[in-house]
């Protein structure tokens, strides 16, 4: 790497894995750095964004200037369909900047692929000025021990039977295998949720896909808080990722190559976001579990305005686990509403709007 290159960590995994906790971890504790984020949310709304806007405001971290807090949202559509109009236009942007930021944090949607994302930086314009630090790979440990990397896996791969037309839809093991594929690091989350067992399948899982010298580091989201250095690495592994890209095979590539009618494997997810006034908390996560149970929903995530209580609730939904907590309070110019973006396939927003309307409150 050489010296004056600005250094971007681009962090990849599949929905729900825990990609913003660690963004909201590196931002909370490297507030040394000045750190440029760019959040790519597949979904109609970037929930991720204001989540870790929030943690940037809430710590104070570094912003690159008064009046920008130094997160840049590619929200339309998937970075990797992207690169050209959306990512190059950014990250031209930060190079004009690069005297104020000493790191580039990109976090990628869910189902982007992150190779056409490093190409990116091969590009004279970019090559010049920044390098991939490194790819990081977050795996949600739980779920790849369980052999799951999605909310149902068998409801989807009995639609996938069903539909002739999705024949030559990456599955989401493909999916994964592309993130890993690229990785200079794997970064296996959760592990508070995980047995020794659990554990050693998931290590075996991972032994099958990369190579023995990228480093797999077990944490779950207090670990960076309790191991701040080891964070400091993560941020400083000078893999140059770019030099190596072009000779990472993958799912996606072969299947170009084999002329098959492949698209991006999230032309097949469908997104919709409901919104609702204030909601009874205890009523909507009832009503949530319900969806979860009827519909297959890969992740579901958003804020709800409940009454009485000054701050936001944030919500989040993986596999069968619903999860809430409060980040902050609801500024005076924002309307109190309940916001929630769901991804998954066949889902239509008239039938989950009819089933969350039940939480509101008048
Ligand atoms: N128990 C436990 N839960 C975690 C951990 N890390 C993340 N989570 C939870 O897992 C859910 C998903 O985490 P996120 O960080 O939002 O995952 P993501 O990869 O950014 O998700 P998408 O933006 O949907 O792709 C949230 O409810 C987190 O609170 C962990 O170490 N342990």
């Amino acid at each position: 790497m050489q010296l004056n290159k600005i250094p971007a960590t681009v962090v990849t995994g599949f929905l729900g894995s825990g990609k913003t906790t660690l963004l909201t971890n590196i931002l909370r504790q490297l507030t040394g750095k000045r750190i440029a984020v760019i959040v790519n949310e597949f979904g109609e709304q970037d929930i991720d964004s204001s989540v870790l806007r929030a943690c940037a405001l809430g710590c104070e971290a570094d912003a690159l200037s008064p009046d920008d807090d130094g997160i840049y949202e590619l929200a339309n559509g998937c970075i990797c369909c992207t690169v050209e109009e959306e990512f190059l236009p950014v990250m031209q942007n930060l190079v004009e900047r690069r005297d104020q930021i000493d790191h580039i944090l990109i976090e990628t949607s869910g189902l982007a692929l992150p190779k056409p994302l490093v190409q990116a930086f091969n590009w004279p314009d970019i090559r010049q000025h920044c390098t991939v630090d490194a790819v990081v790979t977050v795996l949600d440990g739980p779920a790849v021990a369980a052999g799951r990397y999605a909310h149902d896996e068998a409801q989807v791969e009995a639609q996938r039977r069903a539909d002739d037309s999705l024949d030559h839809d990456p599955s989401l093991q493909e999916l994964l295998d592309d993130q890993l594929s690229a990785a200079d690091l794997v970064l296996v989350t959760k592990t508070d949720l995980l047995s020794e067992d659990e554990r050693a399948r998931v290590e075996a899982v991972i032994a099958q896909r990369v190579p023995a010298a990228v480093k797999t580091l077990f944490v779950h989201k207090d670990s960076f808080a309790e191991s701040p250095a080891e964070l400091e690495a993560l941020m400083g592994m000078a893999a140059a990722t770019e030099n190596r890209i072009d000779t990472v095979n993958n799912h996606h590539d072969r299947h170009h190559a084999e002329g098959a009618h492949h698209d991006h494997a999230h032309d097949h997810f469908d997104s919709c976001v409901i919104e609702l006034g204030e909601v009874d908390g205890e009523c909507l996560a009832t009503q949530l579990q319900l969806l979860l149970d009827r519909y297959s929903i890969y992740r579901a995530k958003g804020f709800a305005a409940l009454p009485g209580k000054p701050m936001r609730q944030v919500i989040q939904a993986v596999g069968e686990r619903i999860e809430a907590h409060f980040d902050r309070l609801w500024t005076h110019d924002e309307r109190r509403r309940t916001q929630l973006v769901f991804i998954g396939r066949g889902l239509e927003a008239a039938a989950l709007q009819q089933v969350l309307t039940e939480a509101e409150v008048d």
